[in-house]
């Protein structure tokens, strides 16, 4: 019968109710099934000894490009490296061009998504007009229209009131606001971030203040308007700290890291290599180590990837000329697991949980569970493949990784949306 599936034999990691166990998973109609009340001859058997089976991922932080740019990337390129990289739903942001500020644009993208898209796609809408930060996006019709949170990513609201407009509207229509935490008049020239390196290497210094104030300010907004703060790609030792003594007080706030904030240092741009320069800039080892931490204890929720493909002749320039942004959604796993796992801070159900559980909490999105009766949306990991990153053969379009050449270990071998299989290695 096709559509009915039995995983056999794999690791079943199910953060969502803390199961984990060595057995079969059943999927039926595309639905997590209950063995129990289904017979079992015709079943599809795929072998998934030696294998996780989990969850799918979801990534709240991916630039699919569309519309405006696909030759970086599409909604299909970027969707189908997703499903390779073990996820099986996408957050996309909407610094796309035009920018995702209209419903319009997000019905074109839902649309689109629907026709082409190998996971599921999940928009936001801006919360300023062009991501200006100068209006109000009509933010009651972008949620009418489907987006499950507002971001102006790329680029942050400077004006203090404005952003309390924009809470106090977010707040009111229930969807949280994910933060690009940088306050321009601090990191303005900067292309990398500000301390021994840029000065060895004689590159204009980013300042972490520059993210530490728009969190601070961030945090006593939210406070104030009881609207929900997401914090998008941490990346300093005092915006962790920040987070951690917030969410003590109770302030309705949530953070990400990065896979590439967690695995490197801005000791990394020493070849002056554009694959290494990102917004925001890769910190200190002091940087790096905290964010560990925060991991650790739980002050950051969750890795997201911040996907952000270029085009290589975009990045084959001058360092300070190129445009900032990495690929991340076929090496976050790995590399999650390398910084994490191998490193002990996290064993294997705590890294899924924090790769598809939480996520999906944060955004109230469906996934992060096994559980009968739930869409078979899911991933089997070979936890122990080795493999080398090679960029040219990514299916998506950006070529742009900061792991080329990188020996990992981890990755996904199957990935199930809706009881469809979208990737098979
Ligand atoms: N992260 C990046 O370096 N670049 C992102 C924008 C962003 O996430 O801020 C992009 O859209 O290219
Ligand atoms: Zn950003
Ligand atoms: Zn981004």
């Amino acid at each position: 019968m096709s559509g009915f599936y039995r995983l056999a034999g794999g690791r079943i990691v199910d953060p969502s109710c803390g199961r984990d166990e060595i057995g079969d998973l059943f999927v039926a109609a595309g639905r997590i099934a209950d063995p129990a009340s289904l017979p079992q001859e015709s079943w599809e058997r795929i072998d998934a000894s030696g294998c996780i089976v989990a969850p799918g991922l979801i990534d709240l932080h991916v630039h699919l490009r569309e519309p405006g740019d696909p030759q970086k990337e599409t909604i299909a390129s970027g969707t189908r490296a997703a499903a390779a990289g073990g996820f099986t739903a996408v957050v996309a942001m909407p610094n796309t061009r035009p920018p995702a500020d209209q419903p319009n644009t997000i019905g074109w993208i839902r649309e689109r998504a629907k026709e082409q898209g190998a996971v599921r796609v999940y928009p936001t809408g801006c919360l300023s007009e062009g991501r200006k930060g100068e209006k109000l996006a009509p933010l009651g019709s972008l949620r009418a229209a489907g987006v499950v949170a507002f971001t102006d990513d790329g680029g942050c609201i400077q004006d203090a009131g404005l952003m309390r407009r924009v809470m106090e509207y977010a707040a009111m229509l229930g969807l949280p606001i994910l933060e690009h935490c940088e306050e321009t008049s601090v990191s303005g020239g900067g292309t990398m971030h500000e301390g021994y390196w840029s000065t060895v290497l004689g590159l204009r210094g980013w300042p972490s203040l520059a993210e530490e104030l728009i969190v601070s300010r961030d945090i006593l907004l939210a406070e104030l308007t009881g609207a929900r703060l997401h914090c998008q790609h941490l990346s300093t030792a005092g915006s962790v700290r920040l987070v951690r003594e917030a969410k003590r007080r109770g302030v309705a706030v949530s953070a990400e890291v990065t896979p590439h904030h967690l695995a490197l240092t801005d000791g990394a741009l020493v070849d002056y290599d554009t694959n290494f320069k990102m917004n925001p800039p890769l910190g200190s080892e002091a940087d790096r180590e905290a964010l560990l931490e925060g991991i650790a204890d739980g002050t950051i929720d969750l890795i997201a990837s911040d996907h952000a493909p270029h085009c290589s002749f975009e990045k084959e320039v001058e360092f300070d000329r190129a445009p900032f942004g990495v690929v991340g959604l076929e090496t976050m796993l790995a590399v999650s697991a390398d910084a994490l796992v191998k490193t002990k801070i996290l064993d294997w159900p705590a890294l899924i949980q924090r790769l598809s559980t939480v996520p999906a909490r944060i955004l109230g999105l469906p996934g992060g569970t096994l559980t009968a009766g739930a869409p078979a949306d899911l991933v089997v990991i070979d936890p122990n493949l080795e493999w080398i990153v090679d960029p040219q053969a990514f299916l998506s379009r950006g070529r742009n990784s900061p792991f080329a050449g990188w020996e990992l270990r981890g990755r996904a071998i199957l990935t199930m949306v809706e009881g469809k299989i979208v990737w098979r290695l």
